[in-house]
């Protein structure tokens, strides 16, 4: 049945108990507004058909999915407690209801993990799927964590996996760009991947791109523990560590450990994504069928994105630049990108450390004392300059 069928009121009765209510609400939805406590955190994302995802890749529950994850690592990022949430979708022609209902299902249960309700929303149509969240969160009391408050000898930090969207995307556009039959083979074969196989780690990529996993309660935790600044990473973590640098006037250095490696190791020499410029060592020779990423940190993520590489057909000789290139820029694995006094701290709280800051001069984020620029071509994502 065609959302049409019934019209805008039973489509949203049909899917409103899929919603969870929430803690903090005194009024959910049904009234012109709602009325939320604990809203001292607001921000809003739009996600677009075709700019963040395509219809024919993710499902409804996923898309859902994404669009809680994507709006509640925001709310996180400011060491809040994600406590509401409301969403407006713009629905194309012949959308069906069910499709629907499956998209609430997959925000619901990701605001219910998250302790938010899903408090209101819109229905509209438009040429294009269209999804717009506006979460809102609550400090607790705390100060929030901005993105200005890194300051020299601080330590550089992140929690979650940086890169598996990226590669996930590239995967994504391999499938789309096949015949039909041989579409359905392939993604067969993602299906039944054994653990460790290169089939399964192109399929956990994809995974993440379609609906991303970021640690929420990191967030809390790390503002809780002392960070000095936060963010979440969605633009690609070179960007981003340039957004903290910039609103706190301090320079930032990476290290191997932002690609999963070891600093000062004997890394194996890597060629970097472009024909020129010094080269950084890899993250060692981890053959793949190694160690599952999970809680094995970023040297996990490199393992993991190496099989990928390997799925993708990258050939051998660019499998490090490439993995480097997708955890250094990639956005949209949400991960939690934060600053601490020291890099005890960040261990305490959960993070990985990745670098440090450093009193400001140009320029402002480096790469083992390199410019960015010798490193990757494009720092991230900008939906404006493609
Ligand atoms: N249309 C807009 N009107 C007002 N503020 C905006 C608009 N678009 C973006 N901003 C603000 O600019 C800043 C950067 O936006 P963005 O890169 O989307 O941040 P984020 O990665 O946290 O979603 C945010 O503080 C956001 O609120
Ligand atoms: C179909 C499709 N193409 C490309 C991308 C890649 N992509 C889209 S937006 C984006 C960065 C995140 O941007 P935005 O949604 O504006 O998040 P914000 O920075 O506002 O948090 C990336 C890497 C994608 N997700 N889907
Ligand atoms: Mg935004």
């Amino acid at each position: 049945m065609t959302a049409a069928v019934g019209g805008e009121e039973a489509l949203i009765a049909g899917f409103l108990p899929a919603l969870p209510r929430g803690a903090h609400t005194v009024v959910g939805p049904g009234d012109d507004c709602a009325v939320v406590r604990g809203a001292d955190v607001v921000t809003t994302d739009m996600l677009v058909e075709s700019s963040h995802f395509w219809l024919d890749v993710s499902s409804p529950y996923e898309i859902g999915a994404r669009a809680a994850a994507q709006n509640l690592a925001d709310v996180a990022a400011m060491g809040a407690q994600p406590t509401s949430l409301v969403c407006a979708l713009s629905l194309p022609p012949g959308m069906q209801a069910d499709w629907v209902n499956e998209f609430a299902r997959g925000l619901g249960e990701r605001c219910e993990k998250a302790g938010a309700g899903v408090v209101g929303g819109d229905i509209t149509s438009g040429p294009v799927l269209t999804v717009s969240i506006t979460a809102l969160g609550s400090l607790e009391g705390r100060a929030p964590v901005l993105r200005s408050g890194a300051r020299a000898g601080h330590a550089v930090a992140v929690s979650g996996t940086l890169g598996l969207s990226a590669a996930g995307l590239e995967v994504a556009a391999q499938l789309r760009g096949l015949p039909r039959p041989e579409r359905a083979r392939v993604e067969d074969e993602l299906r039944r991947a054994a653990t460790g196989s290169p089939a399964a780690a192109a399929a956990h990529c994809l995974g993440i791109f379609k609906a991303p996993t970021p640690n929420l309660s990191a967030g809390v935790a790390a503002a809780q523990a002392g960070a000095s600044a936060m963010m979440d990473v969605s633009d690609g973590l070179l960007r981003d560590v340039g957004r903290i640098a910039r609103a706190s006037g301090v320079a930032i250095d990476l290290d191997q450990r932002a690609w999963g490696a070891t600093p000062g190791g004997q890394g194996v020499p890597g060629k970097l994504a472009q024909p020129t410029g010094p080269e950084l060592p890899d993250a060692g020779s981890q053959p793949s069928g190694g160690a599952p990423p999970s809680g094995n940190g970023l040297p996990g993520v490199a393992t993991l994105l190496r099989r990928c590489a390997q799925w993708l057909g990258v050939p051998a000789g660019q499998v490090e630049a490439r993995v480097r290139q997708w955890m250094l820029t990639g956005g949209e694995d949400h991960a939690l990108l934060a600053t601490f006094p020291t890099p005890q701290v960040a261990a305490a709280a959960g993070f990985q450390v990745i670098g440090g800051c450093a009193q400001a001069g140009a320029p402002e984020v480096t790469v083992l004392g390199q410019a960015v620029g010798n490193v990757v071509q494009k720092t991230g994502w900008d939906h404006l300059q493609r």
